[in-house]
């Protein structure tokens, strides 16, 4: 198994790229469920959890090609990728692979809408929290599905084969929920309003996609989402967002080390709220042309409290790093977890590294230190790994992070970008 080896103690300096976005990428291709024509997406990130939709989109009938090449490697950061799902050969979503990522659950909405039934495996729970799917029951229910749970599947059927537009108000913000509304909707019959619906860019970027592939939604973005079914939907050319997330992990990274780097192709508007707060513990943040640039000379990191919410709030896909960060600041910050039940399992590994922390329920509160110091340490899911790297570049001496397969699920070539900028950090394989 891989692990990532580094010795911490070096500024960053330099530009790192910055990828198309996970949380983006993975329902833009579900999308393409949605039509018998070509999808294509530019900006598509090289990550485990794309290579695995495209095992999952196959099995439904989904052909795809790179760049015009049917391959899985190519060189550089952005890929150009068709899909292309002319017919749809399986209804059903087996729990072998939705247990293997939990995106790939959001399938039941164009299946639904596409062909009229659907049969996909409850994903389960998670290193995270229970994860429940009750909203999505209860919005497909609500656009005229007949749903049963049977041997842990979802057996979903629209009666005459077409889901018909209704109002549906989320009783909880869910950005896959909206996700899966937004593109069932676009081929029911009717209008269909959805109420305090998920804001995310990630929302805006799949609006965006289905409308150039002809469907009717306005408001996304908004807490209220329109949309007027059509009755089918053809191919686009759409391209991914930059990663916010990855944007503001290696703020982050550069707020705790210190240093000068610029975030190409990194988009400010997609993490106003989370920059604010990076800024507020001591980092310069200067949109550039070419991206965003962080800067953190000479004072130490000041300790900030967050908690964290549905966009425009601060992400909990970023809180993990921001606790990495806030071990070292000059006092205590606390941070507060409100998306997550168990989003919290890098404490007892940044303790490892010498960080003080202790849980008040949903409540981290830490208490900055003035050195971290290496160790071997490991942790469960994708943003707790990487925290431990943010603290590891700041450790006095050599930190090895495991389970690296966390990481590759959502960050792109990471040993590769930070050593760019003069970190000491290389991937040991076996
Ligand atoms: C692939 C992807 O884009 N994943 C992101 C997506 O996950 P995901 O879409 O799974 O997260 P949701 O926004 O749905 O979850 C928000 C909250 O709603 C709850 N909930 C959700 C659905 C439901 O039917 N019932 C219910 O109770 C969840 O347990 C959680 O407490 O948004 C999360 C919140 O920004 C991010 O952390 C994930 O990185
Ligand atoms: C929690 C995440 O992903 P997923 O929803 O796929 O588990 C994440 O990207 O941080």
């Amino acid at each position: 198994m891989d692990r990532i080896r580094i010795v911490g103690g070096n500024e960053l300096t330099g530009r790192i790229p910055i990828s198309g976005a996970k949380n983006a990428a993975l329902p833009l291709m579900i999308a393409s469920l949605l039509t018998d024509d070509t999808l294509t997406l530019e900006n598509v990130p090289h990550l485990a959890d794309v290579e695995q939709l495209i095992r999952i989109l196959g099995n439904h009938g989904v052909d795809y090609s790179v760049n015009g090449r049917r391959e899985k490697q190519q060189e550089g950061y952005a890929r150009t990728i068709n899909f292309t799902a002319r017919s749809i050969v399986d209804t059903t979503a087996p729990y072998e692979l939705v247990s293997k990522m939990r995106a790939s659950f959001w399938v039941i909405g164009p299946l639904l809408a596409r062909m009229g039934v659907a049969r996909v495996s409850l994903p389960g729970g998670c290193a995270i929290g229970t994860r429940p799917v009750d909203l999505f029951i209860e919005g497909l229910q609500v656009l005229g599905a007949e749903i049963d749970i049977d041997s842990g599947y979802i057996n979903a059927k629209a009666p005459n084969g077409r889901l018909v537009g209704n109002r549906y108000v989320f009783p909880k913000v869910s950005v896959g929920a909206t996700h899966v509304m937004m593109m069932a909707a676009s081929l029911a019959k009717g209008e269909t309003v959805l109420e305090n619906a998920a804001r995310e860019p990630e929302i805006v970027n799949l609006a965006d996609c289905l409308n150039a592939m002809g469907a009717k939604i306005s408001g996304a973005g908004t807490s209220t989402i329109t949309i007027d079914g059509v009755d089918s939907l053809s191919g686009a050319r759409h391209a991914v967002i930059p990663d916010r997330i990855e944007t503001g992990t290696y703020a982050m990274a550069v707020a705790m080390t210190g240093g000068d780097v610029t975030l190409e192709n990194a988009r400010p508007d997609l993490l106003q709220g989370a920059l604010d707060i990076i800024a507020q513990t001591g980092a310069e943040i200067i949109p550039v042309n070419s991206g965003i640039r962080v800067k953190r000379n000479g004072a130490g990191i000041s300790p900030v409290d967050v908690t964290t919410e549905p966009f425009p709030g601060f992400p909990t896909d970023l809180q993990a790093q921001f606790m990495g960060l806030m071990t070292m600041a000059k006092g205590k910050s606390r941070i507060t977890e409100t998306i997550f039940e168990n989003r919290f399992m890098h404490v007892q590994e940044l303790a490892r590294l010498g960080a003080h922390i202790t849980l008040a329920g949903q409540t981290a509160i830490v208490d900055g230190v003035t050195k971290l110091k290496g160790a071997p340490v490991m942790a469960t899911d994708l943003r707790a790994s990487v925290s431990l790297v943010i603290a590891g570049l700041a450790a006095e001496g050599e930190t090895t992070v495991n389970r690296v397969y966390h990481l590759d699920r959502g960050f792109e070539r990471l040993e590769e970008k930070l050593s760019g900028c003069g970190a000491t950090i290389e991937r040991i394989s076996g």
